[in-house]
């Protein structure tokens, strides 16, 4: 196999010293410079599987040789050394597009976990056929849709597959947000580690700790035995931590130092253990103003959310439903046997019209259900059954809510508040993390109006 070459980019002769002598150790050829002017040089002679840049250099910036490298040689990776504690340094590099930083003092268990990553890093076609799918087995995730949006979409996961940033997907419920997430993970250098996905609003708030940290046995009553938490099962691999929003602000306090020290410490333990994952954050909520209303840390935020990835809604892309209708009806019958199920005309424009709160898993129930209901294997316009009001029956419902159907204020609202938790839960049948991202609500939220209103 070819030995893998990595330039270094530093003024300081004892960094540069430290640093060849760690890559020769591993393994790996290191050219060094001094300057931008110097790193120029050098590319123009060899081909570099990473480049290495401190971020302050006697003629120019890290920057500087990020944007020439990414402009004339973009298959090679770059890592920039950024001064003590300045992070903004670090967050505007990853938005440059590098592939991950290293904090001074550098220390060598956090240099050669790097460095193996970026000389892991699968080839831009891998990664760009990672992110339409194109490598996965069956039933792998798969991100449909020709629309401009979606096309964008899939370019930024190809991208972003090929850096350590963390990314920040927004997008509606069922919009897609952990197959993106997913993609990004398949098609990195750490897809042979684990994609351990989390719901942050599904763990009660007195186990957020032991989940996320894990504990040693005896830590607290019921710790039988030992036990890692997310951050050490996404060792090597990512952690997609889905509803962001929904961490208790302790919880977050405790997340930013384990991002920052990239250290983690099991409940009951005395030491900590490094750990090296790559954080996906998701929320369908709006982050920004969950910060400005207090209940998200500033500087939670800014570490996660370096490079966001919107998922556009299935209503803003109606053009790509008959190809998703058609796919996902192959999908089906694929998994019965059947022949693939055909759909009318106006079954297809209905469902072009509708406004698909639950964006494509909504539409895959609806059409899960269709088949089941549907005769000869056809779509019709009546086996859809769409929730949603045609314009006249929601002016009326309107006439309709302006008195209390004759209920008393309390009565009428509870039975509003039924209504709509039921048909969020039909939405979603019946998963109930699903069905309060629908209804704009936490999952405890839901969990406590199901008590109050006596919902089974
Ligand atoms: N563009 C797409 N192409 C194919 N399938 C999609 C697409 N978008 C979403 N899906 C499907 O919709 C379902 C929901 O997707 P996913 O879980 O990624 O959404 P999400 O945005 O993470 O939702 P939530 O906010 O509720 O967690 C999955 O079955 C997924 O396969």
């Amino acid at each position: 196999m070819n030995r893998k070459s990595v330039l270094i980019v530093d003024d300081e002769a004892d960094i540069r010293e430290l640093l060849v002598l760690t890559l020769t150790r591993m393994g790996v050829d290191a050219d060094t410079a001094g300057t931008v002017q110097e790193a120029q040089e050098a590319l123009k002679h060899r081909p570099y599987d990473l480049c290495l840049t401190d971020m302050r250099l006697p003629d120019g910036d890290g920057l500087a040789v990020l944007n020439h490298i990414s402009e004339h040689y973009g298959n090679t990776p770059v890592a920039v050394i950024t001064a003590y504690g300045s992070t903004d340094n670090a967050v505007a590099a990853l938005k440059a597009g590098a592939f991950d930083y290293l904090a001074k003092p550098i220390k060598v268990e956090q240099l050669r976990p790097l460095v193996m990553s970026a000389l892991k890093l699968p080839k831009p076609v891998q990664a760009r056929r990672a992110a339409i799918g194109e490598t996965a087995q069956p039933g792998a995730p798969r991100l449909l849709g020709e629309s401009p949006a979606i096309v964008r979409a899939r370019e930024m996961i190809s991208k972003l597959s090929r850096s350590q940033a963390p990314v920040y997907i927004t997008g509606e419920s069922g919009s897609g947000k952990e197959v993106a997430a997913r993609l990004m993970h398949m098609g990195s250098s750490r897809a042979d580690g684990a994609f351990v996905a989390v719901n942050c609003g599904a763990i009660p708030e007195n186990l957020m700790e032991s989940e996320f940290f894990g504990y040693r046995r005896g830590a607290f009553t019921g710790a039988d035995n030992d036990r890692i938490g997310f951050l050490q099962a996404a060792q090597k691999g990512t952690l997609f931590l889905d509803e962001v929003g929904d961490l208790p602000l302790a919880m977050q306090v405790k997340l930013l130092r384990v991002i920052q020290e990239k250290k983690v410490r099991r409940l009951g333990d005395t030491e900590e253990a490094a750990i090296d994952v790559r954080i996906i954050s998701a929320t369908h909520r709006n982050l920004g103003e969950q910060v400005d209303a207090g209940e998200f840390r500033q500087d939670l935020f800014y570490r996660l959310n370096v490079i966001e990835l919107k998922m556009p809604a299935l209503r803003e892309i109606p053009e790509d439903i008959p190809l998703m209708v058609g796919q996902v009806l192959e999908r089906f019958a694929r998994l019965s046997g059947n022949n693939p199920a055909t759909i009318s005309e106006e079954a297809m424009l209905a469902l072009r019209r509708y406004d698909f709160p639950g964006n494509v898993r909504e539409l895959e129930n609806i059409l899960e259900r269709a088949l089941a209901l549907c005769s000869d294997n056809v779509i019709r316009e009546t086996d859809l059954y769409l929730t949603q009001a045609t314009p006249r029956e929601k002016s009326a419902a309107l006439d309709g809510a302006l008195g209390t159907r004759g209920l008393p204020l309390h009565d009428f609202l509870d039975q509003v508040e039924r209504e709509a938790i039921l048909k969020a839960l039909e939405a979603t049948r019946f998963n109930k993390t699903a069905a309060a991202k629908l209804l704009g609500i936490t999952f405890r939220s839901l969990r406590y109006r199901l008590d109050r209103l006596g919902i089974d």
